[in-house]
């Protein structure tokens, strides 16, 4: 049985890992004339039909794991063809995405295989839209519902203006629903592929350490991690988690480049630690 993760010895610069590559500065920048016009249709209709009730109701139905029956490595696969439209520095497949994160972390942390496999499979919720979920309900950056939404939200909150949960008293406040500190396992965040795939590796026979879990779950909550919001909903277990998410992140966002890695190469590999840590065939 694989163990705990060891202490976290991080703060790994993936740029020495990147070979040529946009500088740091360049990524996620989500003025709105430089951004391409899919990502802002993508938001708006995000930050427009995300309310609590959209949330709840989408949790509820995926969380049947009713959709599908395949391994790990199979819902990789489905990633092939798929093409981000949030993402304004992707234009590549998703899974070519999930092999460049895992190589920048395999390069920076050997010895954390637990880590390697948490990034090659963290966006594979995304097969949602393979299964008819629209964009808006699957991809992005995410954020609490039943709540006032934070000014560090990509396009700085103006998209919600016609969010029906912006005109609630009971929802639009700083708290809205939710009690001081109460920890995000208690909160429900838009709906997306973090809170999917996580769901699916709790319904399912998984290894990953909690680390890992928490990394999968709230990988997309830039407005936290990054803008360092909403810390008044977070108790201590959060905030001892968010070091990992943010080392996780480094990778997740600046190994984002063209260079294509030879998949088929790298696939014995992964799927040797796929069937480690989560075998066999899991229900979707
Ligand atoms: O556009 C990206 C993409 O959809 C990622 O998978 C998600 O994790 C990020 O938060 C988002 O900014
Ligand atoms: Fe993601
Ligand atoms: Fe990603």
């Amino acid at each position: 049985m694989p163990t705990t993760p060891e202490t976290v010895s991080i703060h790994a610069d993936p740029s020495e890992y990147r070979p040529e590559h946009k500088e740091k500065e360049n990524f996620r920048d989500f003025r709105i004339h430089n951004v391409p016009e899919r990502v802002v249709r993508t938001y708006q209709a995000m930050h427009t039909n995300q309310t609590l009730a959209y949330a709840k109701g989408k949790l509820e139905q995926w969380s049947k794991l009713d959709h599908a029956e395949m391994t790990i490595m199979e819902a990789l696969d489905k990633l092939n063809t798929f093409l981000d439209e949030s993402d304004p520095d992707v234009d590549i497949p998703n899974a070519v995405h999930a092999f460049q994160t895992a190589e920048g972390i395999r390069k920076m942390h050997p010895d954390k295989e637990w880590l390697q496999l948490t990034a090659l499979i963290h966006d594979i919720g995304k097969v949602m839209a393979i299964w008819g979920e629209p964009q808006w309900s699957v991809v992005g950056d995410t954020f609490p519902v039943g709540c006032a939404p934070s000014k560090k939200i990509v396009f700085d909150a103006e998209l919600f203006k016609d969010n029906p949960n912006m005109h609630d008293s009971k929802l639009n406040t700083r708290l809205g629903i939710y009690q001081e500190n109460c920890g995000l396992e208690n909160v429900i965040m838009s709906w997306g592929h973090d809170e999917y795939l996580y769901r699916v590796l709790k319904g399912n026979t998984c290894h990953l350490p909690e680390e890992a879990l928490y990394i999968i779950r709230f990988h997309s909550f830039y407005p936290w991690h990054t803008g360092g919001d909403y810390m008044y909903l977070c108790n201590k277990k959060d905030i001892e988690m968010m070091t990992w998410v943010r080392e996780f992140n480094q990778f997740d966002l600046y190994t984002k480049c063209p260079d294509i890695p030879d998949l088929d190469s790298l696939k014995p590999y992964y799927q040797t630690l796929a069937e480690k840590y989560i075998p066999g065939v899991l229900r979707w």
